[in-house]
């Protein structure tokens, strides 16, 4: 579980096939700031651009560490497969603040940036979502975008799916790689556990009760 406020920005520094075909998957060599993993242990989770992983090999001192990925997570999420920057976030602990909202960690489709602009003090960012997310994507709801917990200001649907807006402060422009994005980037989205739910009682209360079912 993880919670979307991004902790540090990492560096993919090396990205090594685990064999010689698609199906394999590929081992991650990342670097953060210093002290970052000082309190990682073998076996933890930590989210990069929002895809949980778990660490399989660190050296606190030297501020690195390893993941492997699957053929499967690479597919089904962006710009894990070459070097750069990445949004880290350890997972949450028991006593940790709920500041952003409930992330799994299991990226829900791939967005692509439609328009990125200053707007006031800060950037409006809008991305065109998948259709199948559509059902999921409302006004002022929760989003997660590369791994950051971000707030819906508007949605529409399109005829390539669904494209939603988000506000961004120079904060979470400082402390997160959404500073590099541009107009067609490719990003990782989550959506909200809640709406995820939301959605399944929807679809279930359509449906009539199969026969001895009891609610
Ligand atoms: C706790 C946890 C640990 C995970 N660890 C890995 C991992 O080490 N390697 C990997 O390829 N996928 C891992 N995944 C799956 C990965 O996050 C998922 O395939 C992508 O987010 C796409 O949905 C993990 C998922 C969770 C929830
Ligand atoms: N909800 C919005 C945020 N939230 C804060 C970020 O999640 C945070 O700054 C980041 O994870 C770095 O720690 N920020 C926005 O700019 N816009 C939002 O709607």
């Amino acid at each position: 579980m993880f919670t979307g406020i991004i902790t540090a920005i990492g560096h993919i520094r090396a990205v090594h096939a685990l064999g010689d075909s698609a199906a394999h998957g590929k081992r991650l060599d990342i670097t953060t700031p210093a002290g970052y993993l000082d309190d990682v242990a073998l076996g933890d989770s930590i989210a990069l651009n929002g895809a949980c992983m778990t660490v399989t090999a660190f050296d606190a001192a030297a501020a690195q560490f390893s993941i492997e990925i699957s053929a499967e997570s690479l597919r089904l999420t962006a710009g894990l497969d070459q070097p750069g920057p990445v949004n880290l976030e350890k997972a949450l602990r028991a006593a940790d603040r709920l500041g952003g909202h409930i992330v799994s960690g299991h990226v829900d489709g791939i967005g692509q940036v439609s328009h990125f602009a200053p707007v006031g003090e800060s950037h409006e960012l809008r991305i065109l979502a998948p259709q199948a997310l559509a059902p999921f994507l409302a006004y002022k709801g929760s989003i997660t975008v590369q791994g950051v917990s971000l707030t819906v200001n508007a949605v529409r649907d399109v005829p390539q799916g669904c494209e939603f807006s988000i506000n961004l402060i120079a904060h979470t422009l400082a402390h997160t790689t959404l500073q590099y994005l541009q107009t067609g980037s490719r990003v990782n989205l989550e959506v909200d556990l809640m709406a995820r739910y939301v959605a399944r009682m929807l679809e279930c209360q359509a449906r009539p009760a199969a026969p001895g079912q009891t609610p």
